[in-house]
């Protein structure tokens, strides 16, 4: 099969939207000191967050593990109740490990921010039981913006693409949750003593 629209055209390389593109005056991310050394896990940002609680039993249970730089990796285990398509992932739940992944970026930023866009490729269909390999990074950082790319391979960390996506994250105040979340679960979130100050350590030091 040829490499041609269908109006004969060679499309080129896969769009971007421009969003995606840091802006000339962007600089190079930069990993916190007291950001988890290579090879430990991160840990939960919430427990009952869908994609890694650890308390939310519909969850993906993602556990992201710090790289060097700005960089996670992740395994997302491809489970019959994630399915789309008879035994295939469905592409939302993938972009959703995709989210996660590079949302534990910004624990390596030490900044707390949320998904502005994510565009996700699907490059190949991912069969139930596959474990999705995941590897993401900040790219760029502009005032508030964070950019970063994320893949998912099959087979092996080596393997073939089969999602690859691009974020930009915007760096929010944790008053971002308080002030949109509902009340019951702020309240359950602020007892929690461990995650109250977690949240807090961002704040009062960046
Ligand atoms: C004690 C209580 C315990 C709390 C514990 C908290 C700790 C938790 C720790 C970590 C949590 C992380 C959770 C991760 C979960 C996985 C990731 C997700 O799924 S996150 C959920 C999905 N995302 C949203 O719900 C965002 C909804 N959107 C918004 O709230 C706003 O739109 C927001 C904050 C993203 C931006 O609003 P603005 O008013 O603050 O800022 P503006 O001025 O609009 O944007 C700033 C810059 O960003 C650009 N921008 C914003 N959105 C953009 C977009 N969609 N595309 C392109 N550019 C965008 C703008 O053009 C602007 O750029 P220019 O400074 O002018 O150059």
């Amino acid at each position: 099969m040829s490499n041609t629209n269908s109006r004969g055209a060679d499309p080129g390389p896969p769009a971007r939207s421009t969003a995606l593109t840091p802006p000339a005056d962007a600089t190079a991310p930069v990993r916190h000191p007291e950001a988890p050394a290579p090879g430990e896990l991160l840990g939960a940002h919430y427990g009952h967050c869908f994609g890694c609680g650890g308390e939310q039993p519909h969850g993906l249970h993602l556990a992201a593990r710090a790289e060097e730089g700005v960089r996670v990796t992740a395994e997302f285990t491809v489970r019959p109740a994630h399915q789309g398509a008879p035994g295939l992932a469905h592409g939302g739940l993938l972009a959703t490990a995709l989210d996660e992944t590079l949302g534990s970026l910004n624990w390596l930023l030490r900044v707390i921010a949320v998904t502005g866009k994510l565009e996700t490729d699907f490059v190949r269909p991912v069969p139930v039981d596959t474990v999705l390999h995941l590897d993401a990074e900040v790219t760029a950082v502009a005032g508030r913006k964070i950019y970063s790319t994320a893949t998912g391979r099959i087979g092996g960390p080596d393997g073939p693409v089969a999602v690859r996506a691009a974020a930009l994250f915007i760096e929010v105040k944790v008053d971002h949750f308080i002030e949109n979340g509902r009340p019951a679960e702020i309240r359950a979130a602020m007892a929690d003593p461990d995650r109250a100050r977690r949240a807090r350590a961002f704040e009062v030091n960046p």
